[in-house]
């Protein structure tokens, strides 16, 4: 086809062999291909062998530019009009669109033809940058569009440059007052110190910083986390901020239910035993003292079972009111549940500081509590424990705190009472007989004593008191006031209640069989056993398979039983009354409302407590109470049984003042069924 080779063939054409990334094409003056580089075969598929000869418009030209490429070609040849370089889409060899930026150059050769060379550089990577670039801004308008957060753009100092923001509503101020300014015009001084603090380090920094804040917005206080990145480049950041203020509240929220008790706001027991810790770790680093007190509210139960929960919650915040009243700000008060609360003091100065808190908090108790137009009367025992004479840790402090608490409660409540190692060996002492206890019943380690009961007048045996008796084989002969209010926080009294009863009852039938005596016989009854709804029916029971006539049993009843004020205990009082079963009030004198049950119950006895009849020889008080209840029991028309009688003294002036029956050691002591049969006494008229 060429006939000859062109003039600039040589020198440029050796230079354009060598560039790859550049197509370069010759034609001639009927647009025939005279030179076709590799960079041309790789943009545009001809090799050059398929290329030579062929026209531009045969090879690269779209149809559509077909006729303005041939008429620019002409014009350039014939008027010198020059064909611009601009970008172009061309076509390959297999019809796909090939952008590239073309220009063009004419030269004559020898022969004195024109020539034109086009250089074309490809676009596709521009066009795929552009492409890009727009898909990565639409991305983000889209993502600006979407999301709630607002967006930033700060110079280094703070200057506010731009800003993004799905609503106005959403901003501190408007965006006229901060556009332009810089942050610190803006935000009040605790915020702007820490949004500053956190820009600072994340100049330089890779990556993103995070930090939360909080602002006073009209709609109230809103949280946020704003997100900070530095543009090094152009020495910019962009903060992203969102609204957490929900978040916020809910985590809040869960904090709250974790770590305060709902009823009272006041710490629970986690996050309390978490602020001993803490106090504990405080005393040990600065030295000093600090006291755990553990307490828990006099027969709170009691407001609960008569009066309701409702008015028992309500007693409950009062307290807890109170108690953060008496303590300083930086002592804690926490409840552990239940009518159980706990007061941690810090840094103490001495035992008298101490003790002053304390007797603040008895004194705060004791005045009457207004709950719901009703003044209540409520007491607390109080249990100290003392860092670190009393154990190094959270948990061994609390547990001795609580001994020493049921230490106040065992001296009488509404008090308090600093623990001691002896306390402790008590506790120890009563889990030993919680676990000995349990199975003792089927181990056949009871046993029931009887102590004889004396009519002062006659001299006679009127029945006896049943007793029970524990002989463990580990912990040898264990006392029922020891054992009793175990059995009882175990559960197990009802079982062991009910085993006294058909052993009493049993030996009632054959002591009265042997001794042809018209004797009754005397349980003691533990307040448990008044739940158990079953109950008057079974004593029913077992008064038929003993053979024992109803009004030949009494049970006796302490104060304890009625305080429950439950429909129960009087259901179960009244079916054993109606059953003919005698009622005795136990331990008379030692509670404060006996009388006004003596009133309320069908009694038939009244049992004075033995701690009177022990003083009525020396002292006047006891002999005047004792004079005093026998007259009003009597006017009763109940009988009097004195308890614990020791002294020939004792029963006369017992005999003297009117009393009906006469109980203690100056008879006998509680003894075993077998000796009890062979009881025979006749001391009384001495
Ligand atoms: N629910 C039940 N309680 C029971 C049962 N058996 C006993 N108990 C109660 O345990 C408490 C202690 O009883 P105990 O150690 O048997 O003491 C009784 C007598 O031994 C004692 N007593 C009698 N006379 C004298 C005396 O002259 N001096 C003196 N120091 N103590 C004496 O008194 C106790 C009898 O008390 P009370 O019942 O109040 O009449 C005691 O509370 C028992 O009730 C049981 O089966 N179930």
């Amino acid at each position: 086809m060429l006939n000859r080779p062109p003039a600039t063939r040589d020198s440029v054409h050796q230079l354009f062999d060598t560039v790859d990334a550049i197509s370069v094409q010759g034609y001639d003056q009927q647009r025939r291909v005279i030179y076709w580089n590799r960079g041309s075969e790789i943009l545009y598929g001809y090799s050059a062998e398929e290329a030579l000869g062929k026209t531009l418009e045969q090879l690269i030209i779209p149809d559509d530019l077909r006729d303005d490429v041939i008429a620019a070609h002409r014009e350039w040849l014939e008027n010198d009009v020059e064909i611009p370089a601009a970008e172009l889409t061309l076509r390959d060899k297999y019809g796909q669109d090939v952008n590239v930026f073309s220009s063009h150059a004419m030269f004559v050769n020898e022969l004195n033809e024109y020539e034109m060379y086009c250089i074309d550089i490809s676009l596709a990577d521009v066009k795929q940058a552009e492409a890009q670039a727009m898909l990565k801004e639409s991305l983000l308008t889209s993502v600006f569009e979407a999301t709630p957060d607002l967006f930033f753009l700060l110079e280094e100092d703070g200057t506010i440059i731009n800003y993004h923001s799905g609503s106005e509503k959403d901003l501190y101020t408007s965006p006229a007052k901060f556009l332009g300014k810089n942050i610190a015009e803006l935000f009040p001084a605790k915020v702007l110190t820490r949004v500053q603090t956190y820009i600072a380090k994340a100049i330089g920094r890779k990556g993103i910083i995070s930090f939360e804040y909080e602002l006073e917005m009209p709609k109230g206080k809103s949280f946020y986390e704003a997100r900070v990145r530095h543009i090094k480049e152009h020495r910019q950041m962009v903060v992203m901020v969102r609204d957490i203020t929900e978040k916020h509240l809910a985590s809040e929220l869960i904090r709250k239910q974790a770590y305060y008790d709902a009823l009272t706001s006041l710490p629970n027991r986690f996050l309390s035993l978490d602020r001993l810790s803490q106090v504990i770790k405080d005393a040990e680093r600065y030295g000093g003292k600090a006291a755990v007190l553990f307490l828990d509210i006099d027969d709170f139960k009691k407001v609960n079972d008569s009066l309701g929960h409702e008015v028992g919650d309500k007693l409950l915040v009062e307290a807890a009111k109170r108690l953060s009243r008496v303590v300083r700000e930086t002592d804690t008060v926490g409840r552990l549940g239940g009518d159980e609360f706990i007061v941690l003091l810090r840094s103490l100065g001495d035992y008298y500081d101490l003790v002053d808190v304390v007797k603040s908090i008895l004194r705060e108790f004791r005045e009457p509590f207004l709950i719901d137009a009703r003044e209540l009367v409520l007491t607390t025992s109080i249990g100290v424990a003392v860092y670190p004479e009393n154990g190094d840790s959270a948990t061994e402090l609390l547990r001795n705190a609580d001994t020493a608490m049921y230490q106040a409660k065992a001296s009488g409540r509404n008090t308090y009472s600093f623990f001691t190692y002896k306390m402790n060996d008590m506790i120890l002492r009563r889990l030993e007989i919680e676990g000995q206890l349990r199975g003792a019943l089927e181990r056949h380690e009871f046993e029931v004593y009887y102590q004889p009961k004396l009519d002062l007048k006659t001299g006679s045996v009127t029945g006896a008191e049943a007793l029970l008796r524990w002989h463990n084989p580990a912990l040898g002969q264990v006392g029922p006031d020891e054992f009793i209010p175990v059995a009882e926080h175990i559960g197990i009294i009802i079982p062991i209640g009910k085993y006294v009863l058909e052993q009493a009852l049993s030996f009632l039938l054959e002591w009265r069989k042997a001794h042809q005596q018209q004797y009754a016989i005397a349980v003691n009854l533990s307040p448990l056993q008044f739940r158990d709804r079953a109950f008057a029916s079974f004593v029913e029971e077992s008064l038929v398979n003993a053979n024992v006539r109803p009004e030949c049993l009494e049970f006796e009843i302490t104060e304890g039983v009625l305080m429950i004020g439950k429909s129960y205990v009087e259901e179960a009082l009244s079916k054993l009354h109606k059953l003919g079963v005698k009622l005795s009030m136990d331990d008379f004198g030692t509670g404060y409302s006996s009388l006004s049950y003596l009133r309320q119950y069908a009694f038939d006895l009244l049992k004075i407590d033995r701690s009177f009849i022990s003083g009525i020889c020396e002292k006047k008080e006891d002999r005047d109470l004792v004079t005093a209840a026998i007259a009003m029991a009597h006017s009763l028309d109940l009988r009097v049984i004195a308890e614990g009688v020791e002294t020939q003294e004792q029963l006369s002036l017992l005999a003297d003042l009117g009393c009906d029956i006469a109980q203690g050691y100056y008879f006998s002591k509680p003894m075993p069924a077998n000796e009890m049969m062979k009881f025979r006494y006749d001391k009384i008229s001495e």
